[in-house]
């Protein structure tokens, strides 16, 4: 559903310029969870951002559901970046607007008619179970529920995929194992595809069904839940697919 083909971006620092993304080439299954981990600064970020071209790539294509991102006009792909939710690791919510002012933004930028806007953040309230909290404020709320708040916004608009930056980083053991709940049940009930970086084996342990390992602006390898399951034995060390899948293997791109 998703496809990266050559994907380049480099940034220009007072040393020169620096390459993020290396030509990096990525297959997303649609239904899939899919797990980009790697060391800080192995450009899994810069990776995510450059799927729903909030960074344009230097080189390279982006193709979801055989529309290619990187050369629609600007409109048009303004259109289709409502297919595309996103989550961060900060929850990025606004402020001085309530959890479903919150909810009702991105309706409101994509046009929708007001009448139907407070069903639909009723609805993904409901689906993050928050309705309770509709007419607080962000700060009046965990970390969780600030992140299931910034979930029910990226559903909004009923997106095909979800891509989350981090999503669990800020969050303590509970609360993130909550919180993959909310993603995996996105993913099971909602049929979204979730492309989800992180630097947490457990993350991709718990609910990724793929996973790509990022070094130095590249995937180094990439595995699949069905290549044997995620059942790593305590305090193992050695590669990342050593780590998540507990067995040594062949680095395969
Ligand atoms: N806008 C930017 N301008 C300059 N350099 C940038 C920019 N965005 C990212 N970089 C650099 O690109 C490299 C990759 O950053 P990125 O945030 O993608 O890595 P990451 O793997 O997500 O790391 P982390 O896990 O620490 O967030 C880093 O060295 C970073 O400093």
């Amino acid at each position: 559903m998703l496809a990266l083909s050559g994907v380049s971006k480099s940034f220009d620092l007072k040393e020169g310029r620096y390459c993020a993304v290396d030509k990096v080439s990525l297959e997303v299954r649609a239904g899939a969870i899919h797990g980009i981990i790697g060391a800080s600064g192995a450009g899994k970020s810069t990776l995510l951002r450059l799927i729903n071209l909030l960074e344009r790539p230097d080189a390279g294509t982006v193709t979801l559901d055989g529309r290619l991102l990187t050369e629609m006009p600007e409109k048009l792909l303004r259109r289709e970046r409502q297919k595309i939710g996103m989550i961060f690791q900060q929850f990025n919510l606004v402020g001085n607007a309530t959890v479903s002012r919150n909810v009702a933004i991105p309706l409101e930028l994509a046009g929708a008619p007001r009448s139907g806007r407070m069903e639909r953040v009723r609805e993904c309230l409901h689906f993050v179970g928050l309705e309770s909290k509709a007419d607080q404020y962000p700060a009046q709320l965990s970390g969780g529920q600030r992140q299931r708040v910034a979930i029910a916004r990226a559903l909004a608009n009923s997106p095909k995929l979800l891509l989350c930056d981090e999503p669990t980083s800020a969050l303590d053991p509970g609360t993130t194992a909550d919180i993959l709940d909310v993603l995996q049940h996105i993913n099971d009930m909602l049929r979204v595809t979730v492309v989800i970086v992180t630097h947490e084996l457990d993350v991709v342990r718990k609910i990724c069904t793929d996973v790509s390992v990022m070094e130095g602006g590249r995937i180094v390898d990439s595995f699949s839940r069905g290549d044997g399951g995620f059942l790593a034995p305590k305090g193992h060390s050695g590669s990342y697919r050593e780590r998540i899948t507990g067995k040594a293997g062949e680095a395969h791109v």
